[in-house]
């Protein structure tokens, strides 16, 4: 997510505007407008938002997810890695929250981390948030490109190529998780060792 590339400085950043880059090449491997969908989320006001949940964390399996989520009612928070802290996305008016998803991770060798989030829920006011998630077609292999490789270093292949069809129903039989979905399926363990 934006929020993460400020946190980890200018070379998460440098990385997040190489690998989209690389994304608009890969454009029509990456992005299948059949596949592609829209979910809009309505979060009723809660009497007990401490113990209720909107969304419950999860990463989200596709490419990109583009989020607008309504100006003034806060609710989207991601788990920060470096201290595992749920961390507010403050709305900003007219901005969207791009979020990395896992085929991405999987396609930048983990150059680029999906991120674990959830939404959470308050007494006052309601909330709406809209999801576009962007998602290739199902019989594109998803495999990092040779350059994004170095056998027997920390840059060794991290990921099985999959496809996107192949991780539609890996998700599905898989129960709502409290961490990333099922990308760890395909994690090559140990993945230094090639
Ligand atoms: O409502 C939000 O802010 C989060 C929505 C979300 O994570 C999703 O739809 O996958
Ligand atoms: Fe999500």
């Amino acid at each position: 997510m934006m929020l993460i590339t400020k946190v980890y400085g200018d070379q998460h950043h440098h990385q997040f505007s190489y690998a989209m880059l690389a994304y608009m090449e890969e454009l029509d491997k990456l992005e299948e407008k059949e596949a592609t969908m829209i979910r809009v989320n309505r979060y009723p006001k809660c009497p007990l938002p401490e113990k209720c949940l909107g969304l419950g964390s999860h990463s989200d399996p596709h490419t990109l997810t583009i989020l607008l989520q309504s100006d003034e009612v806060g609710g989207l928070q991601v788990l920060r890695p470096i201290d595992n802290q749920w961390v507010g996305i403050r709305p900003v008016p007219h901005s969207f929250v791009i979020n990395i998803g896992d085929t991405l991770e999987a396609w930048r060798n983990g150059r680029l981390k999906s991120v674990v989030h959830r939404a959470v829920v308050n007494k006052e006011k309601s909330r709406l948030s809209a999801a576009y998630f962007l998602s290739p077609s199902s019989q594109v292999m998803i495999e990092s490109p040779p350059q994004l490789i170095q056998p027997r270093s920390s840059n060794a292949k991290m990921y099985k190529p999959f496809t996107w069809g192949e991780f539609g129903k890996e998700l599905l039989s898989q129960k709502r998780v409290s961490e990333k979905t099922a990308l760890y399926r395909y994690l090559i363990s140990p993945y230094t060792i090639q």
